[in-house]
């Protein structure tokens, strides 16, 4: 039997005039935005201001709309992803239905319910009222509800998936230069990294050295660093692609270049000369591995009141505290080290960044320097770099190693370099998601159950249908931030969105492909049980989901 004779799919689901309606419903969906903003900023203001104190109580509606805003942002950018398409004469029939799905579900979900996480449904009924959610229901979005996500397209969009031959399902659309990049990475990622992937993770192994300095001759850790620091002085865009291809082979192999974009990013925006050409060319090279020592133990999402201390004397600061939660600690030679320097300080004003050297650690002594101690923090999944707490106690750092050499600025410097960590997250999460789906469909493929490949059941390949459709969601959101960075444009609230929205995606298709697996999944051997566990942690550092829809809800509320 045939794929198309047991899906029984008969001719193609597109349906008439799709870029019409799309358009339509793009402009319905920002016309319910708009009514879902005036209302609660009416219900999280005081006189003509918005009140913090308020937002915090209205809290699930503000974040329902930091959701409402992520999904409408997320059907714009696919249109624009299909016109560009269609432009190049690349708008097949995949990606027809692929966007038709995306209009369908998501604008199902803007009538009837976003799920925020599992069992945290924010309603549009409650964001705007009945009247803007009648407005809403235009013929378009009507139309494109009832007759985009149906199970007849899914079953095309997997038929038409495993005929493809294409490294993502569906043309991602980016232009000659960059899929070149991840062409490239994508064949590393496949010859290095997926073989090897899962024994890191079961041995609990940090990723070899010997693979980060073939990374490194690649040029991983100096993608965005400008030529003249010895980078190769390319955009987010490139950063994406070679994150999301990494990631797909592991998310602690795409996760090495984090640290060492943070550090670049802190230094190039607020160091001085001699620390830009000290420590660029070396984060370039990868001769320098970076950490980011931020997180303390009773300070996580609450970053600025955090209470390790430098006191200066005389040529030197003497640092005091304890730090957890630190990727890669041990291995490093560099921390981007957040601390308090104005001691009568509690909050974000007083915080300083230095770039503090040390020497690399073992596993027999992680932490090799005076004044400083540590040890393994053992984690379900994310591993290859390790995590560590660390207990400072007067570790010396020059005082010509804090970033700018400037005291009380720390919190803001981090801020700026806020925006391409979350395209880099996202870009990761893209990568788990395409794992976690490619996953799904080998399994899907090979295993048989009532005399049929499990791919024949709607419920299984409308998983892998439906896990194809968002992860090109995700991705469009992402590269969307990427784009609006490398032009120059402020992007955070892009780039929240693509985070919060990628995390998601990465832990739905994770947990479907797992699912797909039925026992096998559960078992160590089958590396969806790593993946499901890798997946988990995207919705937690780079500013967990909660903490995202706060940041975005307030943006655009105050806006
Ligand atoms: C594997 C891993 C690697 C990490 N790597 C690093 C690293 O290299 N360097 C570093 O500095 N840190 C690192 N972190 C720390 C990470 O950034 C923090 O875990 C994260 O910021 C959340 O802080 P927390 O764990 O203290 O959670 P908390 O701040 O205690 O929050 C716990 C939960 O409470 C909820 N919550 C918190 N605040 C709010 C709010 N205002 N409104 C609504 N809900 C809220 C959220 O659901 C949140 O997940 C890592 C963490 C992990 C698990």
């Amino acid at each position: 039997m045939s794929v198309a004779e047991a899906f029984e799919t008969g001719g193609s689901p597109v349906m008439d005039d799709l870029l019409g309606k799309t358009a339509a419903a793009v402009e319905a969906a920002d016309a319910l935005l708009a009514a879902a903003r005036t209302n609660v900023r009416a219900r999280v203001s005081e006189g003509d201001k918005i009140s913090g104190t308020l937002i915090e109580r209205e809290q699930f509606l503000a974040h329902g709309l930091a959701w409402l805003a992520t999904y409408v942002e997320s059907l714009r950018q696919m249109q624009g992803w299909a016109l560009r398409l269609k432009e190049t004469g690349k708008f097949g029939e995949i990606e027809q239905l692929m966007l038709q799905a995306a209009f369908g579900e998501y604008l199902s979900q803007m009538l009837g319910g976003i799920p925020m996480s599992q069992g945290e449904i924010v309603r549009a009924r409650d964001l705007v009222g009945e009247q803007a959610l009648g407005a809403f229901a235009t013929p378009a979005t009507r139309a494109l509800a009832q007759g985009g996500n149906t199970a007849a397209a899914r079953a095309r969009i997997y038929e038409l998936m495993e005929e493809g031959s294409g490294t993502t399902v569906g043309d991602a659309g980016e232009d000659e230069d960059i899929a070149m990049i991840r062409d490239q990475f994508r064949r590393f990622s496949e010859e290095k990294v997926v073989p090897h992937a899962h024994g890191w993770h079961l041995r609990d192994e940090l990723i070899p050295i010997e693979l980060i300095g073939e990374m490194s001759e690649l040029g991983v850790f100096g993608l965005t660093i400008p030529e003249e620091f010895g980078g190769l002085g390319l955009g987010k865009m490139a950063m994406c692609v070679v994150s999301e291809e990494l990631s797909r082979g592991y998310i602690g192999v795409g996760s090495l270049g984090t640290r060492s974009e943070i550090a670049a990013e802190l230094i190039l925006s607020g160091g001085t000369d001699a620390q830009k050409t000290h420590f660029l060319p070396k984060l370039a090279s990868g001769e320098i591995i970076p950490t980011a020592v931020f997180t303390e133990p009773n300070t996580g999402s609450d970053l600025g009141s955090l209470r390790t201390r430098a006191v200066r004397e005389g040529d030197v600061y003497r640092v005091t505290g304890n730090k957890t939660w630190i990727t890669h600690a041990a291995r490093a030679d560099m921390m981007t080290l957040m601390v308090r320097t104005d001691p009568g300080s509690t909050d974000y004003r007083g915080l300083s960044m230095f770039l503090a050297e040390k020497p690399r650690g073992t596993d027999a002594d992680p932490f090799p320097a005076p004044g400083m101690s540590g040890g393994e923090i053992e984690v379900l999944g994310y591993r290859g770099m390790k995590e560590y707490e660390i207990g400072f106690d007067g570790f010396e750092v020059p005082a010509a190693n804090l970033l700018g050499e400037r005291e009380g600025q720390g919190f803001k410097q981090l801020m700026q370099t806020f925006e391409s960590a979350r395209i880099q997250t996202a870009a990761r999460a893209v990568g788990v998601a395409q794992c976690a789906l490619e996953l799904g469909r080998a399994y899907a493929r090979d295993r048989k159950q009532f005399g049929k490949p499990l791919s024949a059941f709607p419920r299984v390949h409308g998983k892998l249908a439906w896990a194809a459709v968002e992860t090109m969601i995700a991705r469009q959101l992402t590269y969307f931030s990427a784009r609006e960075k490398d032009a120059g444009r402020r992007c955070d609230l892009e780039a929240g969105m693509a985070k919060l929205l990628g995390a998601r995606v990465a832990w739905a298709n994770a947990d479907n492909a797992l699912q797909i697996h039925g026992g096998n999944g559960f078992a160590l051997e089958y590396p969806v049980s790593r993946v499901l566990c890798d997946a988990r942690i995207l919705n937690i550092f780079e500013g967990a989901a909660e903490i995202q829809a706060q940041v975005i809800a307030r943006r655009l509320l105050e806006a």
